[in-house]
């Protein structure tokens, strides 16, 4: 976001005619969710601040009544020509009413650290206080790039971010203390291959489409054939055209599409599947290794990574995609530094694989650099066998499009937007049922 602004003023936009239209965008999401409701702006030191000033005199011109509450002086020569332009009283944050409208310009991604107890407590009264709140830029109190709380945060209804999503707004914790996002356009463009999860265009199967041209996915069973049974199952109403079972015992409960081999016969798949319902012993060892020397493309979860955190990669080839949760994501990639997208890419990079990293706010990362956030799971999710569930739409997804960056994105999604239609408390097989409404959704 600095380099953009930089890349802004460089072409002749200056700090301030920046901050009025950044001001202008966020007044114009107030009024229309609140309209005449009475507003009270808390107004920090720094350019935030500077928002909040112009906000609040966009906003008594449209008739609504307005009160202003500052954190101390304006600091910067922007927020000072806003302050300026408000011939107002001001008030102290520390003493102010609340109103029915709290809107937050205290603090944005200029925090260096959490807001003093007593601030984050009169923030917090005041937020709960209000009918609604709105938080701009970023809720006081949450660190822009990581999302970690430095202070108390009150919910907000809102959070307008001003031009562009930062990691904050998607990433957990911060994430939750957002009701809503809200993206005000201020006319710069961000220059980043990191964005936030957008629902994928699929297309239907062609005219002369047939089952292997829909592709063919092998899933991979191991011990435990439930956990390979929901992924299959997954796989098969992915939009691939064909899921083989391999698996040297009888399998119970599975659709009647699904083809058992006793044998590992990867013959014409275009993604294999391998983790779920693996085990870790030594002959689970020796079926990933044999999926990885076979050399196609291959998804990688649940066992297969505990399995290659202890033994390593040598070298295998690589997943195509790996799907680590927290845990698996540490053990297999140790303890890296930065935001969760920041990990998620440092490990892509260095496996060569796309990587899901899951979670209430999962990353998707790919080697080149690109990544995808999708926030706002549902939290019913956070039950036994949805991991298997993704794991299989993505092997599905890989073999019909044969590109594990785009896959994973659309496994994600499919996978969400299933849990979605599943409603509360759910199990991971209730997921197989919404699976094609989401994908009849994205045609
Ligand atoms: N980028 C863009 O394109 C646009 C950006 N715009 C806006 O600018 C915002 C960023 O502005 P900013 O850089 O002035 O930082 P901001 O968040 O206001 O605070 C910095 C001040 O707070 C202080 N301070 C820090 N932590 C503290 C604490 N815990 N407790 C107490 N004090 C603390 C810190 O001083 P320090 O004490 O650290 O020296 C400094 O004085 C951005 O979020 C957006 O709203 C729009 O106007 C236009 C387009
Ligand atoms: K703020």
């Amino acid at each position: 976001m600095r380099a953009a602004e930089q890349a802004a003023f460089d072409t002749g936009v200056d700090d301030y005619g920046l901050m009025e239209t950044a001001g202008a965008a966020a007044a114009e999401i107030i009024w229309r969710a609140g309209h005449k409701r009475d507003a009270l702006i808390l107004c920090g030191p720094g350019n935030n601040g500077g928002d909040g000033f112009v906000i609040a005199r966009l906003l008594r011109d449209r008739g609504v009544a307005v009160r202003i509450a500052a954190l101390g002086d304006s600091r910067t020569v922007s927020s000072q020509r806003a302050r300026s332009a408000w011939d107002g009283p001001v008030e102290d944050v520390m003493t102010a009413a609340p109103a029915g409208q709290l809107v937050d310009a205290l603090f944005g991604t200029g925090l260096t650290r959490g807001l003093d107890e007593a601030v984050a407590a009169r923030l917090c009264h005041l937020s709960e206080a209000a009918t609604t709140s709105h938080a701009i830029d970023l809720p006081s109190g949450v660190d822009s790039d990581s999302g970690a709380l430095l202070s108390a945060v009150p919910h907000f209804d809102v959070c307008i971010a001003l031009g562009a999503y930062k990691p904050a707004h998607l990433l957990q914790p911060a994430a939750a203390y957002m009701g809503r996002l809200a993206l005000a356009d201020i006319g710069i463009a961000m220059p980043t291959e990191v964005h936030h999860l957008g629902a994928p265009a699929l297309c239907a199967p062609g005219a002369n489409a047939h089952k292997y041209t829909r592709g063919l996915v092998a899933v991979v069973a191991g011990e435990m054939v439930g956990a390979t049974c929901l992924s299959a199952e997954a796989a098969a109403r992915s939009g691939a055209g064909y899921v083989r079972l391999i698996a040297d015992v009888a399998v119970p409960v599975l659709s009647h599409a699904i083809v058992r081999s006793a044998s590992l016969d990867l013959d014409r798949a275009k993604a294999v599947l391998v983790g779920p319902g693996l085990g870790r012993d030594d002959a689970a060892w020796d079926r990933l290794v044999a999926v990885a020397k076979a050399g196609g493309p291959f998804v990688a979860d649940a066992d297969a990574l505990r399995l290659f955190a202890e033994k390593g990669f040598g070298d295998l080839t690589r997943p195509a995609i790996m799907t680590p949760h927290e845990g698996e994501f540490s053990r297999l990639f140790g303890d890296l530094r930065g935001s969760k997208i920041d990990r998620a890419l440092a490990a892509a990079r260095s496996s060569g694989s796309v990587v899901v990293y899951k979670g209430a706010d999962s990353v998707i990362a790919a080697p080149d650099g690109r990544a995808a956030v999708a926030s706002g799971a549902s939290p019913w999710l956070s039950t036994a066998g949805t991991g298997d569930v993704l794991a299989g739409l993505a092997a599905g997804r890989l073999a019909v499009t044969g590109d594990p960056f785009r896959a994973a994105c659309e496994a994600v999604w499919l996978h969400g937007d299933a849990a979605r239609r599943a409603g509360p408390a759910f199990v991971a097989d209730d997921l197989l049922a919404t699976l094609p409404a989401a994908i009849a959704a994205r045609l």
